[in-house]
C-alpha cells in the first residue's frame, strides 16, 4: 500500500504514526487508510464509462463508516443478507442502488429488500426464482431480478473462494440458464432486468474473467433470438489484490475488453462489484508481540491478534507481509513462526518470516483491508479489535472494541428451581 512508509523509523499510515494509534486505541487494532480507498475507487471509474455501475461488495468490509464513504461517491452496493442491507441503509446508502446476490435468501430477506425497493436481486437458483415469484405476488408487487448463471470457468484461486465451477453451489448451472430465462419472463411478479456472474475472489489473471465474459455475451445472444431482452449484464467481482508483491492484475485490459464485448449493445448497462480491490491494500493489522519463545530450531514470536482477528491465513493459508511498526536497521536473521494466542495450531499470522523483533514491539500485518474484521469471530472468548479510519494526519475511531458485556449481551444463566 503505498500509504504505509517509515517516518522516522516509525511505520506511518498516511500521516498518522501507527505506535501513536496503538497507544491511544489499544490492539489488535484494524486502521484503514481513507486516501487509498478513494484512490483504489477512482482507479475502477477512470477504466468504467460513468453509464456503467460499480457495486462495492459489501462483505469485504461492511464497516459503516468505509459504507458511508463509498456512497458519497457514487457507489452501488453488492449484498447477501438482510443484515447487509440494513448496513447499507444506515450508512445512508439507499436500497434502490443494491443488488442482492446470496445462495439462501430466505422468504423474510426477500419480503424486506422488496418492501425496502431492491434494485435487484441476482437469483442464484430457479427454486429461488419462484419464492421470489410468491412473496412479490403475496406484496402485490414485481421483484426485479437477474439470473446469476455459473459459466463453468476456472478462476485459478484458492478453492474455497472459486465460484464459478460447475461443482461450486453459486448460481445456475449454464447449461440450465435457458430455461430458467424463459420461465422468469413469463412470470406475472417477476421484472427481468439482467444476468450476472461471478467466478470467484482473489483473481490474479484477466484470462479467466475474459472467458466468463464472453460466455455471458453468448448467452446474451441467444437470449436476443428469443426476444428476451436484458438491460444489465453484471459481471461479479474478485479482482485479485497482491499481497506477496509480485503481480498485479491488469484491470485495464480486463475492462476494456468487457467493453469492447459489449460493443453491439450500446443500451446495456455493464456493472461490476468489486470488494476486495477496494478496500485490501488500504487496511493494516496491528498488533503487539507478548513474547518470544526460543527452542533449539524453532522461534515464535506471539502476538495479540489471533486468528479471530485475521482468519485467513489459517482458513486459506493466505499469505499476508509482516513487519514491524519500529524501523529496524540491518537484516533481520531470524526465521520466525508469527502465532496468536487462541488455542489452536492452525492460529497463526505468518510462518518462517524473517522478522527481528522483541517482547513489546509492534508490527503491522498488510493488506488487511479485506475480509479482515468482517470474518473476525469471538473465538475463545476474545473481543473483536478496535477500527480506524484515517487521513492524512487525522484519525476516526469508527468501531469500538468490543467489551466482555458485548460477547454475553443476551446470554442467560438458568434461574435456580
Ligand atoms: C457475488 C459476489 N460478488 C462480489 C464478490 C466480491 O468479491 P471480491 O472481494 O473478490 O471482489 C463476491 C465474493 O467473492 C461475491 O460472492
Ligand atoms: N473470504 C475470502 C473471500 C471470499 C469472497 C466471498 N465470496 C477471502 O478472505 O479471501
Amino acid at each position: 500500500m503505498s500509504q504505509l512508509s517509515y517516518k522516522a523509523g516509525q511505520l506511518h499510515i498516511e500521516s498518522n504514526n501507527l505506535s501513536a494509534l496503538a497507544e491511544q486505541f489499544g490492539t489488535p487494532l484494524y486502521v484503514y487508510s481513507k486516501s487509498q480507498i478513494l484512490a483504489n475507487w477512482q482507479k475502477f471509474r477512470a477504466f468504467w464509462p460513468s453509464q456503467h455501475k460499480l457495486c462495492y461488495a459489501v462483505k469485504a468490509n461492511s464497516n459503516l463508516a468505509i459504507l458511508q464513504l463509498l456512497a458519497q461517491h457514487g457507489a452501488w452496493f453488492d449484498i447477501v443478507s438482510g443484515g447487509e442491507l440494513k448496513r447499507v441503509l444506515a450508512a445512508g446508502g439507499s436500497a434502490n442502488q443494491v443488488v442482492f446476490s446470496g445462495v439462501a435468501k430466505s422468504e423474510a430477506e426477500i419480503r424486506f429488500a422488496l418492501e425496502k425497493g431492491i434494485a435487484c436481486f441476482n437469483v442464484e437458483s430457479a427454486a429461488e426464482l419462484e419464492r421470489i415469484e410468491q412473496v412479490a405476488r403475496a406484496l402485490k408487487t414485481r421483484a426485479p431480478v437477474s439470473l446469476r448463471v455459473n459459466p463453468d470457468v476456472d478462476a485459478k484461486t484458492h478453492p474455497y473462494i472459486s465460484t464459478g465451477l460447475k461443482a461450486n453451489k453459486f448460481g445456475i448451472a449454464i447449461n440450465d440458464a435457458m430455461a430458467v430465462f424463459r420461465r422468469a419472463h413469463t412470470l406475472n411478479h417477476i421484472e427481468l432486468l439482467g444476468a450476472d456472474c461471478h467466478i470467484g475472489s482473489q483473481i490474479m489473471s484477466d484470462a479467466p474473467f475474459l472467458d466468463a465474459a464472453k460466455r455471458m455475451f453468448k448467452l446474451l445472444e441467444r437470449l436476443q433470438e428469443e426476444a428476451i431482452e436484458l438491460s444489465h449484464l453484471d459481471l461479479g467481482g474478485g479482482f485479485g489484490v497482491d499481497y506477496e508483491g509480485h503481480a498485479t492484475l491488469d484491470l485495464e485490459n480486463y475492462l476494456q475488453g468487457v467493453i469492447d464485448l459489449a460493443h453491439d449493445y450500446p443500451k446495456l448497462t455493464l456493472m461490476l462489484e468489486p470488494g476486495r480491490a477496494i478496500v485490501g491494500d488500504a487496511g493494516v493489522l496491528i498488533s503487539k508481540v507478548e513474547y518470544i519463545k526460543r527452542s533449539d530450531d524453532k522461534q515464535f514470536v506471539l502476538v495479540d491478534a489471533g486468528m479471530n482477528d485475521l482468519m485467513r491465513p489459517s482458513l486459506y493459508q493466505a499469505w499476508h507481509d509482516i513487519v514491524p511498526v519500529r524501523e529496524l536497521t540491518g537484516v533481520a536473521d531470524g526465521i520466525v513462526d508469527v502465532v496468536g494466542p487462541v488455542c489452536e495450531t492452525g492460529c497463526f499470522l505468518g510462518h518462517a518470516r524473517h522478522l527481528n523483533v522483541n517482547a513489546d514491539d509492534l508490527i503491522a500485518i498488510k493488506h488487511a483491508g479485506a475480509y479482515g474484521f468482517t470474518m473476525a469471530s469471538n473465538y475463545n472468548t476474545r473481543v473483536r479489535p478496535a477500527e480506524v479510519l484515517v487521513e492524512n494526519d487525522r484519525a476516526w475511531l469508527i468501531r469500538e472494541r468490543e467489551t466482555f458485556d458485548d460477547l454475553i449481551r443476551g446470554e442467560r444463566l438458568i434461574a435456580e428451581e
